[in-house]
């Protein structure tokens, strides 16, 4: 990859002429009379047979900025609260870079609006989900292995034995992790261990888009089974700044507060705050630290009934981590009304079955059509009226 320095790389820089993206390889004209103009060619795109379209490769630009300056700075640690473990990067990527990247991403990505339905009881209710979103990855108990140096050569193959996976064990067509996204898996693992954190051996890269402050997703746990306990989940923000809250699961006898259908499904059955996503009401006043007691049982147990807002900028991320996940509910409430920039959020997270693999296809790229953002309409376009073989 073409290397510049820090100093060149966030000094202004005269724009060339743009490339055709097909050119597989990419130079900087580094003499005294360009001094130092970095030409982007773009690496080869990634392919996979279960893409619907190729992938970019990030430009260097970005991929120089991602390799040379996060993160941008140390994390805070939260964790002044019952059950709460998260790590702040206030910003993690520098703004700079998260802002290309941001671009970069909605223009390079499909995208799907998932319509799926979720029964209570009897009652069947079509649920559209308020988001752009599109999932890359397999659970750990396959393993895509690259076979020879063709383009379209990573396989999927049973982790244990290394033995192709039987056509029957998804009802889905997993994708690989795309070169672009996967810079970011690993520097997100690094980031990890340099916090002291396990390795999370993330496996899956889900992204929402959040075109407008009508999109949102609401109050749920990312605590699915098939993540197993206490779920490591890296949560990067780039674009618009969007309100991040968290709520500490009230105490519901006999288990969770259930999933039923408010468009917060980034997999099902996660923990959720009821129908409508406004949340469960609780006697008390929201003030800071106030602790609710109640008694289910002989028990009592304390529910803190402190609402906790974080505003995410471009290039923020947080990491979940702990028993954050089993005891805290998030969500990004609709801001309707207000002008707000094009959001993209990106999680990082391990599934450790195949249930986890169908249920993030099923809920994230589903059976409807694909949208690729257009620059000219400034809005996500539909590319392809049917996913093939995405879901079954
Ligand atoms: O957009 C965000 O910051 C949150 C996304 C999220 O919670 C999820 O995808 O599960
Ligand atoms: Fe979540």
């Amino acid at each position: 990859m073409a290397k510049r320095t820090l100093d060149a790389f966030f000094k202004p820089s005269t724009t060339p002429p743009k490339r055709p993206k097909t050119e597989p390889t990419e130079s900087t004209i580094s003499t005294p009379e360009t001094n130092n103009i970095s030409i982007e060619e773009t690496k080869p795109p990634s392919h996979h047979s279960s893409y619907p379209i190729p992938i970019a490769q990030l430009p260097s630009h970005v991929e120089v900025g991602l390799e040379h300056a996060t993160p941008a700075t140390s994390p805070r640690e939260i964790n002044n609260q019952p059950h709460l473990d998260l790590l702040h990067f206030q910003p993690y990527i520098p703004r700079p870079t998260a802002n290309e990247l941001f671009k970069f991403l909605r223009r390079e990505l499909p995208f799907y609006r998932v319509q799926y339905t979720a029964r209570r009881g009897d009652v069947e209710t079509q649920i559209n989900t308020p988001r752009w979103t599109t999932v890359f990855g397999v659970d750990e108990t396959s393993t895509f292995i690259q076979q020879d140096n063709g383009p379209n050569s990573l396989v999927l193959l049973e982790t244990k034995t290394k033995t192709p996976i039987p056509k029957t064990k998804y009802q889905c067509s997993p994708r690989p992790i795309p070169a672009c996204l996967d810079v970011l898996r690993k520097q997100v693992e690094a980031a990890n261990a340099a916090a002291g954190t396990q390795n999370p051996g993330y496996n899956f890269c889900l992204v929402n888009y959040y075109a407008s402050g009508e999109d949102s997703i609401a109050f749920h746990s990312d605590d699915e089974r098939f993540l197993g306990p206490d779920p490591n989940i890296a949560s990067l923000s780039l674009g618009g700044e969007r309100d991040f809250l968290m709520k500490h699961k009230p105490f519901v006898p006999g288990g969770n507060v259930n999933g039923t259908a408010d468009g917060c499904m980034s997999g099902a059955a996660h923990s959720m705050s009821g129908p409508g996503g406004t949340g469960v009401t609780r006697s008390g006043t929201l003030s800071g630290g106030t602790l609710n007691t109640v008694s289910p049982g002989s028990r009592p147990v304390a529910v803190p009934l402190q609402q906790i807002k974080i505003s995410l900028g471009s290039g923020d991320m947080i990491i979940m981590r702990g028993a954050t996940q089993s005891n805290w509910l998030h969500s990004i409430p609709k801001r309707k009304g207000q002008t707000t920039r094009g959001r993209i959020n990106i999680t990082f997270r391990r599934a450790v079955i195949p249930g986890g693999t169908n249920n993030y296809y099923h809920y994230n790229v589903g059976t409807g059509g694909m949208y690729r953002w257009d620059e000219v309409a400034r809005e996500m376009v539909l590319r392809d009226g049917k996913v093939k073989n995405a879901t079954g």
